[in-house]
């Protein structure tokens, strides 16, 4: 029995996600090691899913962006090394020590307050990474002092264990590296300042996955490496750089619901803003932006039926759109795709962020739980997994 009760899925294609990955490997220094970003639920792929495909490729280790992520890969059976790139209140201390999963921290008084909740009841040491902000302006310590005085911290803590340090760049998706070389620059010098002071750098690292494109020698230890592992690029400029050749892995599919020709003029969807003319096909597709396809993309978006391009006709529902196949009849349960490829056609997460105003990292990260996603192996379906339905 099909494991979802609608006609509409994502696919995600594992051995594009092994690919982009030894695409990396191939590109950065030997011994830099690959961190995975899986925040967000995997950038919308699915963290357990990529995060076992990623480290069974060669990632050393998975990134993500708080300790409620940590958990489902836990809970997955995931042991390996899992950073947590983002802020952590520190009573969640306790949880961090018994996943076994690594901190990001930058303030004397939140280590402190760390430690002492750890000794309280002896539990097991948290390995921390110490955030340097050189440029980004989010999380981390922005001065020589301030370093020196978090890692002086920890060395004092019988419960933390400093395992890393590392900083994240603004602009190393952009052709003009002015920022991106200061930060760098400036994230050396606080590298200096520790081994004047004579501390033994831990795990260091840098790279997002355009610095890891662009500047391959500064993976130090580890990259971090987040939108390269899912097939996309983090900029145009990065993309036409071609560097590395990435293959994306996300694509988004629904089958016809319903379809129906104008023998004379109707109007189609809320406010009436398509007028389907005589002989005009309209399929209505089950998906809307309740499932995080957006209302922005009424009148606007395209999808692909048999490999051709038909315009998104009228608004954007929650649960359903409406598509003009102009004269081409078609049938209910016809395959449509909304992202990806169809025949000689593709409908990238680049074009539908552009048509949205934003960037591809959220494309993906909009499809929500409604949405079942498809494993692929060899084009075959190797798994599944529903948020609605599964835990
Ligand atoms: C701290 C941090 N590090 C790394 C990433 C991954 O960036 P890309 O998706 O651009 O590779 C994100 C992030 O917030």
């Amino acid at each position: 029995m099909k494991s979802f009760c609608r006609d509409t899925w994502v696919e995600v294609d594992l051995d594009a996600i092994r690919a982009n990955l030894e695409t990396f490997k191939r590109h950065l220094p030997e011994k830099t090691d690959i961190m995975a970003v899986v925040k967000a639920d995997g950038y919308g792929h699915g963290a357990v899913h990529v995060g076992k495909e990623a480290l069974a490729s060669g990632a050393d280790s998975l990134a993500v962006a708080l300790l409620d992520e940590a958990l489902i890969l836990r809970r997955a059976g995931i042991t390996a090394p899992i950073l947590v790139l983002g802020y952590t209140p520190v009573e969640s201390i306790v949880t961090a020590s018994e996943l076994e999963v690594e901190l990001t921290a930058y303030s004397v008084e939140w280590i402190t307050e760390a430690n002492d909740i750890l000794q309280k009841n002896d539990h097991k040491p948290v390995g921390i990474h110490v955030k340097t902000d050189t440029g980004m302006g989010r999380l981390g310590v922005r001065t020589k002092e301030d370093l020196l005085a978090v890692v002086g911290a920890l060395e004092e803590c019988s419960k933390l264990k400093w395992t890393g340090i590392f900083t994240h760049f603004a602009c190393a998706d952009e052709p003009d590296t002015t920022h991106v070389r200061r930060q760098h620059d400036l994230f050396q010098s606080f590298l200096q300042a520790l081994r004047e002071a004579n501390k033994k750098l831990p795990t260091v690292h840098c790279c997002n996955t355009a610095a890891a494109i662009a500047f391959p020698d500064w993976g130090y230890d580890t990259i971090r490496l987040g939108i390269g592992l899912y097939g996309l690029y983090p900029s145009l400029y990065m993309k036409e750089r071609a560097d590395v050749i990435l293959t994306p892995a996300l694509a988004l599919k629904t089958r016809i619901a319903h379809v129906k020709k104008a023998d004379e003029p109707f109007t189609v969807s809320y406010g009436a803003t398509h007028t389907a003319q005589p002989d005009e096909w309209i399929a209505t597709l089950p998906i809307g932006y309740a499932d995080g396809y957006s209302r922005l993309l009424s009148n606007r978006g395209e999808v692909l039926y048999n490999g051709t391009r038909y315009p998104i006709a009228g608004r954007v529902c929650m649960d359903q759109i409406m598509v003009s196949l102009n004269s081409t009849e078609a049938a209910v349960n016809d395959e449509v795709v909304l992202y990806g490829k169809q025949g000689d056609e593709e409908i990238s997460l680049d074009e539908i962020a552009d048509l949205l105003g934003t960037i591809n990292y959220e494309v993906p990260c909009m499809l929500n739980y409604r949405i079942p996603r498809l494993y692929l192996r060899d084009q075959k379906v190797t798994d599944v997994f529903h948020p609605l339905t599964m835990k």
